[in-house]
């Protein structure tokens, strides 16, 4: 239990989640998803947290989630915001690959419905185009590994991100499958 976790990053809606679960157990690894943690720690929704502390708070409180965590062989779902606390990528980065799952803002658009309810951190007037604009540059920065999205099915996208996995994987345990 010495290897290193995959953390997903990239924007609300470019399948973060919904991969992340499906690779660990294509890879055999477990799976954590930071929201959750923070729902449970908090006992209310992301979207109720967001609307009555702030997103400002919101963001303290995923960065303290998120440098909290001590896991290893583990796939890890962040939230898109996480990107914005350099203490939590710093902590990710030091026992992690970090995999930007990157999706064109048209296939964003179009996938996240729920804008009032699913919890984005938005600023006060700032809309979801903004926000892919101000944070893109932030996760190609921080990425090991960026894997374009768009077009592909979940179960390609499983297998091109195993098979780019593969060889960074192979050189810590062999036995891997
Ligand atoms: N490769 C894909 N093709 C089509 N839809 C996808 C794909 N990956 C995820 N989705 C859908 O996109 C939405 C957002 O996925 P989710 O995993 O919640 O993203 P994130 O965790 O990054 O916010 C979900 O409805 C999910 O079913
Ligand atoms: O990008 C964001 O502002 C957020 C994304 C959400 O997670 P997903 O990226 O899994 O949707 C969640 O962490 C939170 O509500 C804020
Ligand atoms: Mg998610």
């Amino acid at each position: 239990m010495n290897g290193k976790n995959i953390v997903f990053i990239g924007m609300p809606g470019s399948g973060k989640s919904t991969l992340g679960v499906l690779l660990a157990k294509h890879l055999g690894m477990a799976f954590l998803d930071t929201d959750l943690i923070i729902q449970q720690r908090e006992g209310r929704l992301l979207q109720s947290i967001i609307d009555q502390d702030g997103v400002v708070e919101f963001l303290q409180i995923e960065a303290a989630v998120v440098q909290q965590i001590r896991v290893a062989d583990t796939v890890i779902a962040t939230g898109g915001s996480v990107i914005y606390s350099a203490p939590a990528i710093e902590q990710l980065r030091r026992d992690s690959i970090l995999v930007y799952l990157q999706l064109s803002y048209p296939a964003i658009e179009q996938r996240i419905q729920n804008m009032a309810s699913r919890g984005i951190a938005l600023a006060e007037g700032q809309q979801l185009v903004d926000l892919y604009h101000e944070r893109i540059p932030l996760y190609e920065a921080n990425a090991d590994l960026t894997m374009p999205c768009d077009g592909l099915s979940v179960d390609e996208l499983i297998f091109k991100i195993s098979d780019l996995l593969k060889p960074l994987l192979a050189s810590q345990d062999p036995t891997r499958p």
